[in-house]
Protein backbone atom coordinates (compact mmCIF):
# COMPACT_ATOMS: atom_id res chain seq x y z
CA UNK A 1 0.00 0.00 0.00
CA UNK A 2 1.16 3.46 -0.38
CA UNK A 3 -0.07 6.16 1.99
CA UNK A 4 -0.31 9.99 1.33
CA UNK A 5 -0.58 12.75 3.79
CA UNK A 6 -0.89 16.42 2.36
CA UNK A 7 0.02 18.79 4.78
CA UNK A 8 -0.09 22.71 4.38
CA UNK A 9 3.79 22.43 4.50
CA UNK A 10 4.81 18.95 3.49
CA UNK A 11 4.06 15.62 1.54
CA UNK A 12 4.51 12.43 3.75
CA UNK A 13 4.21 9.03 2.16
CA UNK A 14 4.79 5.55 3.45
CA UNK A 15 4.93 2.51 1.58
CA UNK A 16 3.92 -0.64 3.20
CA UNK A 17 3.80 -4.31 3.05
CA UNK A 18 1.32 -6.50 3.46
CA UNK A 19 1.62 -7.12 6.82
CA UNK A 20 1.37 -3.17 6.96
CA UNK A 21 5.18 -3.07 7.82
CA UNK A 22 6.50 0.36 6.52
CA UNK A 23 8.58 -0.20 3.68
CA UNK A 24 9.84 3.26 3.08
CA UNK A 25 9.01 6.82 4.30
CA UNK A 26 9.30 10.12 3.51
CA UNK A 27 8.38 13.64 4.42
CA UNK A 28 8.97 17.08 1.60
CA UNK A 29 8.08 20.34 1.64
CA UNK A 30 5.58 20.59 -1.49
CA UNK A 31 5.45 24.45 -1.57
CA UNK A 32 2.20 24.56 -2.75
CA UNK A 33 2.99 22.49 -5.69
CA UNK A 34 2.39 18.55 -4.26
CA UNK A 35 1.17 17.50 -7.72
CA UNK A 36 4.18 18.43 -9.16
CA UNK A 37 6.30 16.66 -6.10
CA UNK A 38 4.61 13.75 -6.95
CA UNK A 39 5.56 13.49 -10.70
CA UNK A 40 8.95 12.98 -9.21
CA UNK A 41 8.25 10.72 -6.84
CA UNK A 42 6.67 8.16 -9.33
CA UNK A 43 9.04 6.27 -10.71
CA UNK A 44 9.69 5.13 -7.18
CA UNK A 45 6.12 4.61 -6.49
CA UNK A 46 5.91 2.07 -9.41
CA UNK A 47 8.98 0.10 -8.53
CA UNK A 48 7.40 -0.94 -5.18
CA UNK A 49 4.15 -1.69 -7.28
CA UNK A 50 1.55 -0.83 -4.59
CA UNK A 51 -1.89 -1.80 -4.81
CA UNK A 52 -3.91 0.84 -3.50
CA UNK A 53 -2.90 4.34 -2.77
CA UNK A 54 -4.98 5.89 0.56
CA UNK A 55 -5.03 9.70 0.49
CA UNK A 56 -5.44 12.52 3.45
CA UNK A 57 -5.43 15.88 1.88
CA UNK A 58 -5.95 19.23 3.69
CA UNK A 59 -5.10 21.23 0.39
CA UNK A 60 -8.31 21.60 -1.13
CA UNK A 61 -10.53 20.75 -4.29
CA UNK A 62 -8.46 22.40 -6.79
CA UNK A 63 -4.60 20.91 -5.77
CA UNK A 64 -6.66 17.44 -5.00
CA UNK A 65 -7.52 17.61 -8.56
CA UNK A 66 -3.98 18.44 -9.96
CA UNK A 67 -2.82 15.00 -7.43
CA UNK A 68 -5.58 13.06 -8.79
CA UNK A 69 -4.37 13.65 -12.34
CA UNK A 70 -0.84 12.68 -11.39
CA UNK A 71 -2.06 9.76 -9.46
CA UNK A 72 -4.09 8.68 -12.57
CA UNK A 73 -1.53 7.79 -14.51
CA UNK A 74 -0.09 5.19 -12.24
CA UNK A 75 -2.70 2.83 -12.97
CA UNK A 76 -3.03 2.05 -9.13
CA UNK A 77 -6.80 2.53 -7.36
CA UNK A 78 -6.20 5.25 -4.89
CA UNK A 79 -8.96 7.18 -2.90
CA UNK A 80 -9.08 10.43 -0.64
CA UNK A 81 -10.16 10.36 2.94
CA UNK A 82 -13.87 11.89 3.68
CA UNK A 83 -14.39 12.37 7.11
CA UNK A 84 -17.13 10.44 8.66
CA UNK A 85 -18.77 11.59 12.31
CA UNK A 86 -20.21 8.69 12.58
CA UNK A 87 -17.22 6.17 12.23
CA UNK A 88 -17.43 3.11 14.07
CA UNK A 89 -14.13 3.96 16.21
CA UNK A 90 -15.13 7.59 17.04
CA UNK A 91 -17.89 9.56 17.02
CA UNK A 92 -17.80 13.46 16.82
CA UNK A 93 -19.52 16.56 17.76
CA UNK A 94 -17.62 18.60 15.58
CA UNK A 95 -19.01 20.05 12.13
CA UNK A 96 -17.86 17.35 9.78
CA UNK A 97 -17.62 19.22 7.00
CA UNK A 98 -15.33 21.64 8.25
CA UNK A 99 -13.36 19.32 9.89
CA UNK A 100 -9.78 18.49 8.73
CA UNK A 101 -9.48 15.33 7.28
CA UNK A 102 -5.75 14.64 9.02
CA UNK A 103 -7.00 16.17 12.31
CA UNK A 104 -9.62 13.32 12.26
CA UNK A 105 -7.64 10.78 10.96
CA UNK A 106 -4.86 11.40 13.94
CA UNK A 107 -7.51 11.11 16.22
CA UNK A 108 -8.72 7.60 14.56
CA UNK A 109 -5.36 6.55 14.64
CA UNK A 110 -5.13 7.46 18.61
CA UNK A 111 -8.66 6.82 19.89
CA UNK A 112 -9.11 4.27 22.27
CA UNK A 113 -12.65 3.65 23.77
CA UNK A 114 -11.40 2.91 27.23
CA UNK A 115 -9.28 6.51 27.60
CA UNK A 116 -9.59 10.39 27.84
CA UNK A 117 -7.27 11.43 24.82
CA UNK A 118 -6.11 15.01 24.49
CA UNK A 119 -4.50 14.88 20.97
CA UNK A 120 -2.39 17.64 19.28
CA UNK A 121 -1.00 17.90 15.97
CA UNK A 122 1.96 20.58 15.71
CA UNK A 123 1.86 21.27 11.90
CA UNK A 124 1.45 24.23 10.16
CA UNK A 125 -1.26 24.63 12.56
CA UNK A 126 -1.42 23.66 16.27
CA UNK A 127 -4.49 21.55 17.07
CA UNK A 128 -5.65 20.48 19.82
CA UNK A 129 -8.68 18.24 20.22
CA UNK A 130 -10.13 16.44 23.18
CA UNK A 131 -11.69 12.51 22.99
CA UNK A 132 -13.34 11.14 26.29
CA UNK A 133 -13.77 7.38 25.36
CA UNK A 134 -14.60 7.53 21.69
CA UNK A 135 -16.40 10.26 21.64
CA UNK A 136 -14.23 13.58 19.75
CA UNK A 137 -15.55 16.57 22.02
CA UNK A 138 -14.23 19.31 19.89
CA UNK A 139 -10.67 21.07 19.86
CA UNK A 140 -8.68 24.43 18.84
CA UNK A 141 -6.30 25.54 15.98
CA UNK A 142 -3.93 27.90 16.28
CA UNK A 143 -1.40 29.39 13.84
CA UNK A 144 2.25 26.87 14.03
CA UNK A 145 5.23 28.98 15.79
CA UNK A 146 6.41 29.81 12.69
CA UNK A 147 3.25 31.43 11.06
CA UNK A 148 3.05 33.24 13.89
CA UNK A 149 6.45 34.59 13.89
CA UNK A 150 5.44 35.51 10.52
CA UNK A 151 2.56 37.17 10.82
CA UNK A 152 4.93 39.54 13.56
CA UNK A 153 7.37 39.90 10.90
CA UNK A 154 4.46 41.51 8.48
CA UNK A 155 2.83 42.97 10.86
CA UNK A 156 5.20 45.66 12.74
CA UNK A 157 7.36 47.89 11.62
CA UNK A 158 10.62 47.46 14.25
CA UNK A 159 10.45 43.29 14.63
CA UNK A 160 12.13 42.36 11.52
CA UNK A 161 13.13 38.65 9.71
CA UNK A 162 15.01 37.01 12.35
CA UNK A 163 16.39 33.13 12.90
CA UNK A 164 15.73 32.90 16.22
CA UNK A 165 15.30 29.28 17.73
CA UNK A 166 11.99 28.58 19.93
CA UNK A 167 13.68 26.84 23.12
CA UNK A 168 12.90 28.96 25.91
CA UNK A 169 9.62 30.15 27.12
CA UNK A 170 11.48 32.46 30.31
CA UNK A 171 10.88 35.96 29.77
CA UNK A 172 13.14 37.60 26.77
CA UNK A 173 15.86 40.36 27.22
CA UNK A 174 15.82 41.39 23.43
CA UNK A 175 13.39 41.64 20.45
CA UNK A 176 14.60 38.29 18.98
CA UNK A 177 14.09 36.26 22.28
CA UNK A 178 11.10 38.02 23.60
CA UNK A 179 9.26 37.21 19.84
CA UNK A 180 10.47 33.62 19.95
CA UNK A 181 9.65 32.93 23.58
CA UNK A 182 6.63 34.49 23.49
CA UNK A 183 5.38 32.71 20.23
CA UNK A 184 6.83 29.32 22.12
CA UNK A 185 4.55 30.51 25.65
CA UNK A 186 1.70 30.85 23.92
CA UNK A 187 0.95 27.38 22.62
CA UNK A 188 2.86 25.69 25.25
CA UNK A 189 0.58 27.94 27.35
CA UNK A 190 -2.93 26.85 25.78
CA UNK A 191 -1.62 23.10 26.18
CA UNK A 192 -0.94 23.38 29.95
CA UNK A 193 -4.06 25.34 30.72
CA UNK A 194 -5.72 22.33 28.33
CA UNK A 195 -4.34 19.82 30.43
CA UNK A 196 -5.32 21.50 33.44
CA UNK A 197 -8.79 21.70 33.05
CA UNK A 198 -9.06 18.07 31.91
CA UNK A 199 -5.98 16.02 33.99
CA UNK A 200 -7.75 13.02 33.10
CA UNK A 201 -6.76 12.86 29.79
CA UNK A 202 -4.18 11.14 28.23
CA UNK A 203 -1.65 14.16 26.40
CA UNK A 204 -0.51 12.44 22.56
CA UNK A 205 1.43 14.61 20.51
CA UNK A 206 2.22 14.44 16.74
CA UNK A 207 3.45 16.38 13.56
CA UNK A 208 6.62 18.09 12.75
CA UNK A 209 6.73 20.65 15.28
CA UNK A 210 5.65 17.96 18.42
CA UNK A 211 9.41 17.41 19.41
CA UNK A 212 10.09 21.42 20.17
CA UNK A 213 6.61 22.20 22.07
CA UNK A 214 6.78 18.84 24.11
CA UNK A 215 9.57 19.74 26.04
CA UNK A 216 8.04 22.60 27.54
CA UNK A 217 4.78 20.52 28.63
CA UNK A 218 4.21 20.15 32.00
CA UNK A 219 2.62 16.88 32.34
CA UNK A 220 4.19 13.60 30.55
CA UNK A 221 3.26 13.53 26.90
CA UNK A 222 2.93 10.40 24.47
CA UNK A 223 5.16 11.65 21.24
CA UNK A 224 3.89 9.20 18.00
CA UNK A 225 5.07 10.11 14.86
CA UNK A 226 2.49 6.94 13.38
CA UNK A 227 -1.11 8.64 13.83
CA UNK A 228 -1.59 9.66 10.79
CA UNK A 229 -0.61 6.50 9.02
CA UNK A 230 -2.58 4.62 11.72
CA UNK A 231 -5.42 6.29 11.09
CA UNK A 232 -5.47 5.80 7.56
CA UNK A 233 -5.20 1.96 8.00
CA UNK A 234 -7.83 2.00 10.15
CA UNK A 235 -9.58 4.33 7.80
CA UNK A 236 -9.51 2.12 5.19
CA UNK A 237 -9.72 -1.40 6.71
CA UNK A 238 -13.55 -0.08 7.84
CA UNK A 239 -14.36 1.32 4.34
CA UNK A 240 -13.64 -2.09 2.85
N1 LIG B 1 12.66 19.11 6.86
C1 LIG B 1 11.65 19.91 7.21
N2 LIG B 1 11.08 20.72 6.32
C2 LIG B 1 10.06 21.52 6.66
N3 LIG B 1 9.52 21.55 7.88
C3 LIG B 1 10.05 20.76 8.82
C4 LIG B 1 11.11 19.89 8.54
N4 LIG B 1 11.39 19.18 9.66
C5 LIG B 1 10.54 19.61 10.59
N5 LIG B 1 9.75 20.57 10.10
C6 LIG B 1 8.73 21.27 10.88
O1 LIG B 1 7.52 20.64 10.64
C7 LIG B 1 6.47 21.60 10.55
C8 LIG B 1 5.46 21.07 9.59
O2 LIG B 1 4.98 19.92 10.21
P1 LIG B 1 4.08 18.89 9.43
O3 LIG B 1 3.53 18.00 10.50
O4 LIG B 1 4.79 18.29 8.30
O5 LIG B 1 2.96 19.93 8.90
P2 LIG B 1 1.86 19.84 7.79
O6 LIG B 1 1.13 18.55 8.05
O7 LIG B 1 1.06 21.05 8.06
O8 LIG B 1 2.51 19.87 6.45
C9 LIG B 1 7.10 22.89 10.12
O9 LIG B 1 6.55 23.95 10.89
C10 LIG B 1 8.57 22.71 10.48
O10 LIG B 1 8.92 23.44 11.59
C1 LIG C 1 -6.29 22.76 11.00
C2 LIG C 1 -5.50 22.41 9.75
C3 LIG C 1 -5.10 23.68 9.02
C4 LIG C 1 -4.22 21.66 10.18
O1 LIG C 1 -3.47 21.41 9.02
P1 LIG C 1 -1.91 21.07 9.02
O2 LIG C 1 -1.25 21.88 10.07
O3 LIG C 1 -1.80 19.59 9.36
O4 LIG C 1 -1.41 21.33 7.64
C5 LIG C 1 -6.30 21.45 8.82
O5 LIG C 1 -6.68 20.32 9.54
C6 LIG C 1 -7.51 22.13 8.24
O6 LIG C 1 -7.42 22.83 7.27
N1 LIG C 1 -8.70 21.94 8.88
C7 LIG C 1 -9.93 22.54 8.47
C8 LIG C 1 -10.51 23.34 9.59
C9 LIG C 1 -10.98 22.51 10.76
O7 LIG C 1 -10.41 21.44 11.07
O8 LIG C 1 -11.98 22.91 11.41
K1 LIG D 1 -6.32 28.36 4.55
Amino acid sequence: MLWLDLGNTRLKYWLTDDIGQIVTHDAKQHLQAPAELLMGLTDRFERFAPDFIGISSVLGNELNAKVSETLSRLNIPFEFVHVDAAHPLMKSQYNDEQLGCDRWLQMLGAVDKKKRQCVIGCGTAVTIDLIDHAEHLGGYIFPSIYLQRESLFSGTKQITISNGTFDSVGQGMTTQDAVHRGILLSIVGAINEISHRHPNFEVIMTGGDAAIISQHVNRPVRLRDDLLLNGLARYFDHSK
